[in-house]
């Protein structure tokens, strides 16, 4: 049985979603969505080192290769672990250095990832002994993609994201790009052209024949990037926007057919390659170790 080392290294992966209807809108103005979340084989990775002081201390290891820095409290990384505080049992700080590799507000959830993968790790190091189910609630108070990541498996989502079906869609090769737009979900959740009566989809329904994003319409009329990004994207295969953008991805069956697509784009530095995956890693890591 392995040991756990002095510092721990784990994943944090992106998502795509995989259509993204909203049915509705609620009272306090947030709306009601039907998604699939699966990740991607493109992670961000956190480093987490028990220190002797009490303090949270959270630093980007590669903050020249990122055009946002974030403020060290308004980084999800640190708010994931304050707000494990209360629960903490063991009488130790932490240290968590972070690379970041997920073009932030992309609609990849990088930002909820890395607070999703701080939370399990902290859990255990701190001995928190907080269920899934706690740590999803804790999540979902950080952001509606959250808990998808801490509960580890690819999912049908309800709600604003918080009721999850666990499902296991093909996991094909993507070429996702990352128009030259930063989107805030704001903006576009309160745009008066947005579609938000979807008719809900069942399940099954959902993932035989998939669906659209409906934030779609909206990003492409405000951001001729990703309008122009979809449309060289569908040259090739369907494309789609995630979440509420930048990013869009189109599925191939094999990682050379999708390479072939992605060399051909004349920016290199502003798109790639992914494998779909239907399991977080984060969890393979930590199960790994023996806390
Ligand atoms: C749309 C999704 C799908 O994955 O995508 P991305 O953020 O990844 O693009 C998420 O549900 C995003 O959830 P989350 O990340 O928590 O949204 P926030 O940035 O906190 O939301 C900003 C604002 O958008 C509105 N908002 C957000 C989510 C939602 N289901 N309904 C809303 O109306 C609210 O006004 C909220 O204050
Ligand atoms: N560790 C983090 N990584 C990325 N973004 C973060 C992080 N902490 C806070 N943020 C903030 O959260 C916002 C949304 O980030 P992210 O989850 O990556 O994108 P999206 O919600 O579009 O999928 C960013 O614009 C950034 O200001």
């Amino acid at each position: 049985m392995k040991q756990t080392p002095t510092t721990l290294s784990v994943p944090a992966p992106a998502k795509l979603n995989l259509f993204l209807h909203i049915t509705n809108q609620r009272s306090d103005g947030y709306h009601e969505l039907q998604t699939i979340f699966q990740f991607i084989d493109l992670s961000d990775t956190l480093e987490f080192t028990l220190t002797d002081t009490d303090e949270i201390r959270v630093t980007q290891q590669n903050a020249h290769s990122t055009s946002e820095i974030i403020e060290e409290k308004d980084n999800l990384i640190y708010k994931a672990a304050t707000a494990l505080l209360p629960y903490r049992q063991a009488p130790q700080g932490i240290r968590i250095k972070y690379e970041k590799r997920i073009p932030s507000g992309a609609g990849l959830g990088g930002g909820s990832s890395d607070a999703a993968t701080t939370l399990l790790v902290l859990n255990e190091l701190w001995q928190c002994q907080q269920s899934l189910e706690q740590l999803r609630a804790i999540g979902l108070k950080l952001g509606a993609d959250v808990p998808v990541f801490v509960n580890g498996t690819a999912a049908f989502a309800e709600g604003v994201g918080e009721h999850l079906t666990p499902v296991s869609p093909n996991t094909p090769w993507y070429v996702v790009i990352k128009p030259n737009a930063h989107i805030s979900t704001a903006e576009i959740f309160s745009h008066p052209d947005l579609t938000r009566n979807t008719p809900t989809l069942k399940i099954s329904a959902a993932l035989e024949h998939g669906g659209h994003n409906d934030c779609e319409n909206v990003v492409r009329a405000l951001y001729s990037e990703v309008d122009q990004a979809l449309k060289w994207l569908a040259k090739f295969s369907p494309s789609k926007l995630t979440g509420t953008g930048a990013c869009v991805f189109a599925e191939f069956p094999t990682e050379s057919e999708a390479l072939a697509v992605a060399q051909q784009y004349a920016d290199s530095t502003a798109i790639f390659v992914a494998k779909g995956m239907n399991d977080n890693p984060a969890h393979r890591v930590l199960q790994e170790l023996t806390f």
